[in-house]
């Protein structure tokens, strides 16, 4: 036996072998390159807890705010196998999340929401894969402007006038009924229908998911130390476990009715079926195969239905959320309800309600809604977005899988890009040179921005109009109830 020398190797051999030890030597070089790299900075981690103590218990945004003016647009936080990194500047959001969006497309670990309850094919949830990009494809020309003008118009009046309906029965209930007739609006828009043929109420059934998702969406400790997963659940603090499977079933079988209901009417010819996303998306479907049991086909329901369930949940609490944010400037500032009223007499008149199509005649109006989204951004952590590979941004070093949280709130209060922020100031969009659009962060940024914001914005658009074409609102005599100030007036949402 004769031991080969690199002399008696044929060619082929030493090529592979030397393309390989290249390779092994740049990978080398590249993780030695990204080890001297620095985060951006941030808080001092402790030993074994890293920044643990850091991190707010609610408000999160303020908290934030504070970090960006300590620490400049970014700042790093780590935690036992989780890296946060809260970016505090509209330019900064913009490089990373929109320039670099490709990369930035994916979210984080949900643990407790998304992984034990089952909201993880939610879209705004669902990681980046084949699942997700089909459900963005259904929404992205389902909520084209175009699309709602055409097919949602109709909806979002008579959704708007039923809430001036209840207005003048009930003024005390105004909360409840806004909250009832956008819930009913968004059901409207996902199935066409109120309820299934068993007679169970999908208004019903949205508050209970709601409900649901806002106590899971504002992060368990199990979202911060996912090892928690594995104690059993009879140890003390493992209770997570027995809610997390007894909201999953709830979950699971309001998401398989209400789709299953309207896909049965689909199939059955139902002629009380009415123009709505999931309704027209299966219609759709139907027409171009001639069979309904293929795998695609199947693949594609199930893009309508988690799209679907996304649509009756992502579009409910963000719009009352800002609807009551607009009823709530209207009576702080009667001058700026002057005007609108001013702005509605002249394009509108008392004769008719509103319509979609006034929209873009009522410049005031349209500034207020714009305002109404900067001064109180529904969103205001926005929902964390997550690299799929190693990132280096002006030098600092972000690895893969990283949490990224945008502060819109910080944004929103920002003097470069506001004057005097916390006033509620149409005017700043009709000036000259406008002030910066707060569509451009409230609704988040790059792949996984909102798909609904056309949407959103005349949902909100259609109420605000419709209500001041009705009412003039102001407080009764003699309230003097303090009103929140700036920073406790906003609402708070947090996903790990
Ligand atoms: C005032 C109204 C609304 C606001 C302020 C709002 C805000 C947001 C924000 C901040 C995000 C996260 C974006 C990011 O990660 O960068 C988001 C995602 C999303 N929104 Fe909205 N939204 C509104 C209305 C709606 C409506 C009416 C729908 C109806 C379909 C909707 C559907 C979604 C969906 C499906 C996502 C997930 C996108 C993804 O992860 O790919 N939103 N929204």
């Amino acid at each position: 036996m004769s031991l080969r020398t690199p002399a008696s190797l044929p060619p082929a051999y030493l090529a592979v072998g030397g393309v390989a030890l290249l390779a092994l030597c740049l990978f080398v070089k590249y993780r030695a390159s990204r080890q001297h790299l620095r985060h951006p900075p941030g808080p001092r981690p402790l030993p074994l807890i890293g920044n643990i103590l850091d991190l707010p218990k609610s408000q999160f945004a303020l908290t934030w705010t504070k970090f960006g003016e300590q620490y400049g647009p970014l700042t790093w936080l780590t935690i036992p196998g989780r890296n946060f990194l809260v970016i505090n500047s509209f330019e900064a959001a913009k490089e990373i999340l929109e320039k670099r969006g490709s990369n930035y497309i994916n979210r984080p670990r949900f643990v407790m929401m998304g992984e034990l309850v089952g909201f993880q094919e939610l879209t705004p949830l669902n990681q980046y894969d084949a699942l997700w990009r089909t459900q963005r494809t259904l929404l992205k020309h389902a909520l084209s402007a175009e699309v709602i003008e055409k097919d949602y118009a109709a909806i979002l009046e008579n959704s708007a006038q039923r809430y001036v309906e209840r207005l003048l029965e009930q003024p005390e209930n105004f909360a409840a009924n806004l909250k009832r007739s956008l819930q009913e609006n968004v059901i409207d828009l996902t199935y066409g229908k109120r309820e299934d043929t068993k007679g169970r109420d999908y208004v019903q059934l949205n508050g209970k998911v709601m409900d649901i998702g806002n106590e899971t969406m504002q992060g368990y400790l199990v979202d911060l130390l996912p090892a928690l997963l594995y104690l059993p659940s009879w140890l003390p603090g493992m209770n997570f476990k027995k809610k997390a499977a007894r909201w999953r079933d709830e979950i699971d079988n309001v998401r398989r009715t209400t789709f299953e209901s309207s896909k049965e009417s689909v199939l059955s010819g139902d002629p009380n079926l009415k123009s709505s996303y999931v309704v027209n998306c299966l219609q759709a479907l139907y027409r171009k195969h001639d069979s309904i049991r293929t795998h695609q086909v199947e693949e594609q329901e199930r893009a309508i239905c988690h799209s679907g369930f996304s649509f009756f949940m992502a579009g409910t609490d963000t719009t009352q959320m800002t609807t009551r944010a607009f009823l709530l400037a209207m009576l702080l500032h009667p001058s700026i309800q002057e005007k609108v009223h001013a702005e509605m007499d002249k394009v509108v008149g008392s004769g008719r309600p509103p319509t979609l199509g006034d929209l873009k005649d009522m410049p005031y109006l349209n500034a207020v809604v714009l305002e109404t989204l900067r001064w109180n951004p529904v969103a205001a952590d926005g929902v964390p977005h997550a690299p799929l590979k190693d990132d280096v941004y002006n030098g600092y070093f972000i690895p893969k899988d990283t949490t990224v949280v945008v502060n819109s709130w910080g944004i929103s209060r920002n003097p470069r890009h506001y004057s005097n922020p916390s006033n509620f100031d149409p005017e700043r969009y009709l000036k000259p040179v406008p002030e910066l659009d707060p569509r451009e962060f409230t609704f988040g940024l790059g792949r996984r921005a909102c798909p609904g914001v056309e949407l959103g914005y005349r949902i909100v658009w259609m109420m605000a109009a419709t209500v001041l074409w009705a009412f003039q609102l102001k407080r009764e005599d003699g309230d003097n109830t303090p009103l929140n100030t700036d920073s406790e007036r906003f609402h708070i949402w947090m996903l790990w």
